[in-house]
């Protein structure tokens, strides 16, 4: 069977080795920490990021970066650690050997999707990215999800037939971009819902928040280059529910706690885990005032986490916003036609 290498060993590298070893392949699940792979190695389980998940036999957890030379090499740091972590495994990478990105996020500062900075930094090697509706909590137990794999044809291919499994449906997509960018920008209107639960509201604000944060996915993501079809599949619609609902998303629980009142450091310490929301509204909010895309509710997701507004005052100027047409950009742009 071919060999896969992980680089990232928190919830998402060590659910998606699991699976991938499950399946038969060998794999290498690299981390940074010694100490922390050391444990996992005699533990078999990673007990800080995927507690009560045994690592299966096919599966080595380790921070031995010659095991890179891999007929695939997934990635999954942190949006913000791609970079560097792209750098850093260079010199070890087979050339050709496709490199899957998992991260959901951008890079902040030059606002470059995560397949742009691989493709930078690693020019030898074909990159895909992969994305959807998929909690690691879940993944790691075998429960069915559905994700999409985005990149130029064969290379989408190469790595549904290495990735699916009886329990893991992985679709094609040639849409990088859309695929890339609805993985990210979910993250925000996770946020937002979860901000909404904490302040008490219910179920109706929250569908609110999903649909008409969708339209604003849709608009920046179609001005970006994206197909505004993309948005409806796994990596746009089928994420926002995932994560805007789901008590395994980290967005969603750093949300609620939010709107109980926390101060954003300490609601950050307290999830313990990345939070890609952070910084995905930073940078939506800065590339909806480039391109001139109107995002209503990332602007209120802006100022309560970066400008101290009250949650409930944003709630109240999103409801009082200028009357619309629901299908204003769609009829506008000519989505449809
Ligand atoms: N957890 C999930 O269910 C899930 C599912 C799909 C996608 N993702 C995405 O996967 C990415 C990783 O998320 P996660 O949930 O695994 O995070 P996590 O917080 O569980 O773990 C992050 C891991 O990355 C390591 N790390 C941090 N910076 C690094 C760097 N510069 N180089 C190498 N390693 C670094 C940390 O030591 C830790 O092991 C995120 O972009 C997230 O959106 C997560
Ligand atoms: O736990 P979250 O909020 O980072 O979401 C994880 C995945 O993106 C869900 O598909």
């Amino acid at each position: 069977m071919p060999k896969i290498a992980v680089y990232g060993a928190g919830s998402w590298g060590s659910a998606l080795a699991v699976l991938l070893a499950k399946a038969g392949h060998e794999v290498a699940l690299i981390g940074r920490h010694a100490d922390e792979m050391e444990e996992m190695k005699r533990q078999r389980e990673n007990k800080r990021y995927l507690p009560g998940v045994a690592l299966p036999s096919g599966l080595l957890p380790t921070t031995d970066l010659t095991l890179l030379k891999a007929e695939m090499v997934v990635f999954s740091v942190p949006s913000h650690g791609v970079r560097e972590a792209a750098c850093l495994v260079r010199p070890y990478l087979s050339e050709g050997c496709i490199v899957v990105n998992t991260a959901k996020g951008m890079e902040e500062g030059t606002h470059l999707r995560l397949s742009q900075v691989l493709i930078e930094e690693l020019p030898n090697n074909p990159v895909a990215v992969l994305s959807g509706p998929s909690h690691a909590e879940e993944v790691g137990r075998d429960m069915p999800t559905t994700v999409v794999v985005a990149s130029e044809v064969e290379t989408a291919k190469a790595v549904q037939d290495m990735m699916m499994t009886p329990s893991f449906r992985v679709y094609t997509n040639p849409d990088v971009i859309g695929v890339e960018l609805g993985g990210a920008l979910k993250n925000v209107i996770a946020l937002c819902t979860g901000i909404a639960e904490g302040l008490g509201f219910g179920d109706n604000t929250k569908a609110a928040l999903m649909t008409r944060g969708l339209a604003e996915i849709a608009r920046l993501g179609v001005a970006l280059g994206g197909n505004p079809l993309t948005f409806a599949g796994l990596s746009g619609v089928g994420d926002l529910i995932v994560t805007c609902t789901s008590p395994h998303s980290r967005n969603r629980r750093a949300g609620v706690a939010l709107g109980q009142g926390k101060a954003l450091d300490t609601v950050l310490r307290e999830v313990g885990m990345v939070v890609e929301g952070v910084r995905a509204t930073r940078i939506a909010h800065n590339l909806g005032i480039e391109n001139n895309i109107p995002m209503p509710i990332t602007e209120q997701a802006y100022k309560v986490l970066f400008e101290n507004a009250d949650a409930k005052v944003a709630v109240s100027d999103l409801m009082l916003r200028g009357k619309r047409h629901e299908l204003e950009e769609v009829l506008e742009m000519n989505w449809l036609s």
